[in-house]
């Protein structure tokens, strides 16, 4: 077997989402780009979810494509081969048969499609919060939820993805521990009301719970828009520790996963192997 890399250089590109799409694609992987050029041992980049489609309902059909055969998956695909790293190409809204999904693609360093993760948890909310605003918001008028779970692995660390607000799904987190996962990323656009209450306690939550790295990438903040977004990607290691976070605006921030701690958290902590399955179990039903 193959050695395992202890740690892994990954590029997080928290990036503005415009109504151009083709101009919104050129600026972030343009940025990508220029980041990998000058971090050349990256082997990985992430991008925030609906990265090319302004975030509302309204927009999602307009702006869906074929994957992996659309415009943007081949921008990503040829950037992945040129730069020869991995992308999490965050989420794009991916039109199939008449369905739209929110879908992240990946893609490996001979530009090759590594798979897709459709959001499962389709995110439908009606907050109302002092001093926060709200939040009333539903995918559920436009898009279709996914069904599968998605890895992949990079130098024998296994990546899972799920796309915002999956995350809030403890069982599909602990699912993907059970198939292996050491870092779970999750492309996000949490907006200026749950961002600030929930996004760090949840990725603390999942972290800890698993003994693995749960990293976000969320888009930039535009105040204009009625979704506003959060920002601040951040990711947090198996211990709980936010090891990078970014501020509202538009950044690219490079952050090593150092997989040892997954090792050391694992066999320090070892509540995976504490599980009382013959009182409880949680089942994934492949389809
Ligand atoms: O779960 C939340 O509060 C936010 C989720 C979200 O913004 C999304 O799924 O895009």
């Amino acid at each position: 077997m193959s050695r395992k890399a202890n740690v892994i250089k990954v590029i997080i590109a928290q990036m503005p989402v415009g109504h151009n799409k083709e101009a919104t694609v050129a600026h972030t992987l343009g940025e990508v780009r220029k980041a990998a050029k000058a971090n050349p041992t990256a082997k990985l980049a992430i991008l925030p979810e609906s990265f090319n489609c302004p975030y509302g309902p309204e927009h999602f059909r307009k702006y869906s494509e074929s994957v992996p055969n659309g415009p943007t998956c081949k921008a990503l695909s040829n950037l992945a081969k040129e730069l020869k790293i991995y992308i999490i190409g965050g989420s794009i809204m991916e039109l199939d048969d008449n369905k739209v999904y929110n879908t992240s693609t990946i893609w490996g360093p001979s530009g090759e499609f590594i798979g897709r993760h459709r959001k499962i948890h389709l995110f439908a909310v009606d907050i109302r919060k002092e001093n926060l605003g709200g939040c009333t918001f539903s995918e559920f008028t436009e898009l279709t939820a996914g069904k599968d779970i998605t890895t992949f692995e990079i130098e024998g660390r296994k990546f899972g993805v799920g796309v915002c607000h999956d995350i809030r799904f403890d069982e599909l987190a602990k699912i993907y521990r059970m198939e292996g996962t050491e870092a779970m990323i999750y492309p996000a656009a949490f907006c200026v009301c749950q961002g600030p209450m929930h996004l760090k306690m949840l990725q603390q939550a999942r972290a800890i719970d698993n003994g693995m790295f749960v990293g976000t990438v969320c888009c930039a903040r535009d105040p204009t828009p009625e979704y506003v977004a959060w920002g601040h990607s951040m990711i947090v290691d198996p211990w709980g520790q936010t090891i990078a976070e970014a501020g509202e605006k538009e950044e690219v921030m490079m952050v090593d996963f150092d997989f040892t701690k997954v090792d050391e958290f694992r066999k320090q902590i070892p509540i995976f192997n504490q599980r009382r399955t013959d009182l409880y179990s949680l089942v994934y039903k492949k389809n």
